[in-house]
């Protein structure tokens, strides 16, 4: 993200406009509620208006440091004009907010879809329509498109055609550097982030939606997709967004516009992979029409971008910023990877056998590359400060012993308990990969329950998110691929520098560099760039 100063102001600003309009919206009156079991109040220095302006100043900073100074409380009250918020910081708490079943996450989705989409009215109340059912009840098209997409991306057969298309797409992308090192100049200067995000963007329209996708076809769309995510905060506003937010506004509608025209085309249905023609076909039954699925489309094609595509740049960058890191994780590789030899009609025809492709095999337990899922996982828990968003349906005890008011809100401070000291030791604050490996080098999965929960980078309980497994075949496969072909060289000094992360943002997905990271793309000097490299997807 280009860190302007319209952007770095928006993000906080939308957070605490946002409050004030759930507040509203949901008719959150503060009122009287059992003061012995309430959650420990926080009140604001300023009174009132106090952690509002925190949050309108600082994002999503101000709620972690909050958290982190008060770690004596489990769950504390921060008293909102005209609303309460109660905030989770334990993870063994946040399991128990997850259970509940009067705490959802989904009477809030309607609204903020349609604020963010721009879905109109009919939409919307479609979207509303029997947003939780119980067993047996009619189902609403949340329910329905939650479970499908859930279903599609659980580990299986589809999420193996899934990976692997989505990592033949990578793969193209990274041919395309390749050749262009190899013919015209064995360097180029890049902006990590951008890099990374162009070849996500471009490959993720393509196994989503084919090769007839508006993103491949018209260059201009891909600068829209970014202008579009830098402006979802004040989009989420919703205060008249063609004036507060005219660039992520133009840039939505140049997208639905687009994707519209893709759809009534016909396209999706030539090309789009079986999980995106599922979605459509879902939200034609439940009575969407097109331009309005172009809205939903947009915002699958965003939760498939973002995160992926911040993730990859903090992995990449962070190998690349230290040698023997980088050495370690390319020896892990080649330790698994098999040689494939040219094939026996290359031979006869003179050539001398000579190996042509290299595979890195995916098995049902991962890449077997310890270090790599160690720090896949270690760039997570510090690139994350997400917050899961529950809105109390009914007066609540929670786990027997906190009273919640209905109509309040509650998030589950995922950034807290990533920065929590006595889940994670006294180097928290630091890059430590080896924090998820055991003695033996192997990767440790998680040592103890309240990490495992406390690990909140995919949310959790109903609204875990379900391109979790999806993310890690594509992100690694992604980052093999790179690592095995490329150097990242500084562009001054020994070494590339890592910045701070920019926490000062609504946190909606993985925090972004506070300055941009610039370095010299190279072909891996001692590598045979004519190797085909291909990552083997064979079961989940
Ligand atoms: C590293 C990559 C990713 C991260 C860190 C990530 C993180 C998240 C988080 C934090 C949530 C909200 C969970 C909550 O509030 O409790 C979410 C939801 C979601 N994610 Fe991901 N995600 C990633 C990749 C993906 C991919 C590749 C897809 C594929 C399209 C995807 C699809 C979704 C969807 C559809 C939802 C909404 C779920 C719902 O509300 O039903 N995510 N993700």
């Amino acid at each position: 993200m280009e860190l302007t100063a319209e952007t770095v102001v928006q993000w906080p600003y939308a957070h605490a406009l946002t409050l004030f309009l759930f507040a509203t919206f949901f008719g959150l009156y503060l009122r009287p509620v059992h003061p012995s079991r309430e959650p420990p109040i926080i009140k604001p220095t300023i009174p009132y208006v106090g952690h509002v302006l925190g949050m309108l100043l600082y994002g999503g900073h101000y709620l972690k440091q909050l958290g982190l100074r008060h770690r004596q409380y489990p769950i504390f009250t921060l008293p909102m004009p005209g609303s309460r918020m109660y905030v989770v910081t334990n993870p063994l708490l946040a399991a128990a907010v997850q259970r509940s079943r009067t705490l959802s996450f989904s009477p809030i989705i309607p609204n903020v879809t349609k604020r963010v989409l721009g879905l109109d009215e009919a939409t919307a109340a479609i979207a509303r329509w029997n947003l939780d059912p119980g067993p047996g009840e009619t189902r609403g098209f949340l329910a329905d498109i939650q479970d499908l997409v859930a279903r599609r991306m659980k580990p299986g057969e589809d999420l193996t055609i899934l990976s692997r298309n989505a990592v033949s797409a990578l793969k193209l992308q990274l041919d395309k550097e390749q050749t262009n090192l190899m013919q015209h100049r064995r360097y180029k200067e890049i902006d990590l982030l951008e890099w990374v995000r162009h070849i996500v963007t471009l490959a993720t329209a393509s196994h989503f939606y084919g090769s007839r996708n508006p993103v491949s076809q018209e260059p201009e769309l891909e600068r829209a997709f970014w202008d579009f995510d830098h402006g979802v905060g004040m989009l989420l506003v919703n205060l008249w967004p063609s004036l507060t937010a005219p660039k992520a506004y133009r840039a939505r509608e140049k997208l639905i516009a687009a994707l519209a025209n893709y759809l009534e085309e016909g396209y999706w249905e030539e090309g789009a992979s079986p999980l995106v023609q599922e979605r459509i076909k879902t939200a034609l039954e439940h009575g969407w029409n097109l331009r309005e699925v172009a809205r939903s489309e947009l915002s699958f094609l965003f939760a498939g971008v973002v995160n992926v595509t911040t993730t990859t740049f903090w992995i990449l960058l962070q190998i690349y910023a230290d040698a023997d890191l980088l050495a370690r994780v390319r020896a892990e590789i080649e330790g698994v990877m098999t040689l494939k030899w040219c094939d026996h009609e290359t031979i006869r025809r003179g050539s001398k056998p000579s190996v042509s492709a290299v595979e890195v095999a995916r098995s049902s337990l991962g890449f077997d590359c310890p270090t790599l899922s160690a720090v896949y996982r270690e760039c997570l828990r510090l690139g994350s400060d997400n917050n899961s968003i529950r809105v109390v349906k009914e007066d609540t005890l929670l786990a027997d012993m906190w009273f919640l008011a209905k109509g309040s809100v509650v998030q589950i401070a995922g950034g807290v308990m990533h920065a929590d000291a006595s889940l994670w030791g006294d180097n928290v604050n630091g890059f430590h990969p080896e924090r998820f490996l055991q003695t033996s080098g192997s990767y440790s999965n998680d040592v103890t329950k309240a990490k495992q929960n406390g690990f909140r980078a995919f949310g959790g309980g109903k609204t875990l998110c379900p391109g979790k497994y999806f993310a890690m075949n594509q992100i690694q496969a992604f980052v093999i691929m790179v690592v095995l072909q490329f150097d990242l060289r500084p562009l001054s000094g020994d070494r590339i520098r890592v910045p701070k992360k920019n926490d000062r943002v609504l946190p909606v997905h993985i925090l972004e560099p506070e300055e941009p990271v610039r370095a010299r793309l190279q072909l891996r000097s001692g590598w045979d760039s004519t190797l085909d490299v291909r990552v083997v997807f064979g079961g989940e």
